[in-house]
């Protein structure tokens, strides 16, 4: 289990962290979402006793990551800045990593092997592809067998089938009762391997939800309507967060902000007559973008989306 609590960090006059609160519990995958530069990797970092909190506090499995006596069993991280020698085998990277750390030299043929790197553990790591490499550090974070995994963009970069093995091992990681906990700033990459979400942009909490909970709230909000009466419709349902654009026949409306079931009830009340009411499904990146849109921190400006 990791809780955060009220937790704020800045960088000089950045915020990076502002006030966030969440829990990752144990036994399923969560996913840690958003765009870039929304303070993930800020939030992963003060996890594990990286950076340091300005305010509020960060714990695992109860206490702080510092104030645990064997923090690798506690918490295996891969974040994305990794140090591994190009001229070391797999097999002495995690050797040296063990050896530090106390940890018993066949638990690294254990990892090797839990990640599919036995045959390449005696090659030079600097030789290994970009999915090796992340299979490589996976294997170091799983080194101590920790309680609770946490890995920064771990599907980066990743082939499908690469993509496919990480779903697996990190829901055999969850189904063992550990917590997952993994980020990534495309919601395409998350949805496939977690199943809870915590969503941040600019360093606060958009939401903490889950997948399909995401496109079901997403999805039902966006309705074609078509009436004979249109522009009286229109009129009766725009409101505040409502917004409604009109068909070139004159008679179709697309309305965003309302579910189906309340658009047919005030026009039943109202007496005007529907011929459709259709909830359009909204693909996953579009409700992302939704919500996070205020969040970019970095916009393109028009001229560069238009190019
Ligand atoms: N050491 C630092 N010094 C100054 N600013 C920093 C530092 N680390 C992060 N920041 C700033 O804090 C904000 C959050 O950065 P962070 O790397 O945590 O975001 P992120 O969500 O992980 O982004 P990405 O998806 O791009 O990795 C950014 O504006 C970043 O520029």
């Amino acid at each position: 289990m990791i809780t955060v609590e009220n937790v704020t960090k800045s960088y000089g006059e950045k915020v990076a962290v502002d006030n966030l609160s969440f829990t990752v519990k144990p036994g399923v995958v969560t996913g840690f979402l958003g765009p870039n530069g929304a303070g993930k990797s800020t939030t992963m970092r003060m996890i594990v006793g990286l950076d340091r909190p300005d305010h509020g506090m960060v714990t695992v499995n109860g206490i702080p990551y510092a104030d645990h006596t064997a923090p690798l069993h506690q918490v295996g991280a891969l974040l994305e800045a990794r140090a591994i020698h190009p001229g070391r085998s797999a097999y002495n990277h995690l050797l040296t990593l063990a050896a530090t750390t106390g940890i018993p030299r066949r638990r690294i043929d254990e990892v090797l092997a839990l990640v599919g790197l036995t045959s390449v553990g005696k090659k030079r790591a600097g030789a290994f592809s970009l999915g090796m490499g992340q299979r490589l550090g996976i294997a170091a974070a799983l080194l101590g067998d920790p309680e609770v995994v946490m890995l920064d963009e771990p599907v980066n970069g990743l082939d499908p089938e690469g993509i496919q093995w990480i779903r697996g091992l990190l829901k055999s990681l969850a189904d063992e009762g550990r917590t997952v906990f993994i980020s990534s700033h495309l919601i395409s990459e998350i949805a496939l391997v977690a199943d809870h979400l915590v969503v941040v942009g600019k360093g606060k909490l958009i939401a903490d939800t889950t997948v399909s909970e995401m496109q079901r709230a997403a999805s039902g909000l966006v309705v074609q309507v078509r009436s004979p009466r249109a522009t009286e419709l229109a009129d009766l349902l725009l409101d505040d967060g409502v917004s409604i654009q009109s068909g070139a026949g004159g008679n179709d409306l697309t309305v965003s902000g309302l579910e189906a079931a309340v658009i047919g009830d005030r026009a039943l009340a109202a007496g005007l007559p529907i011929h459709a009411l259709i909830p359009t499904e909204v693909s996953l990146e579009e409700a992302f973008m939704r919500m996070t849109h205020d969040s970019v921190e970095y916009q393109p400006t028009l001229e560069a989306s238009a190019r």
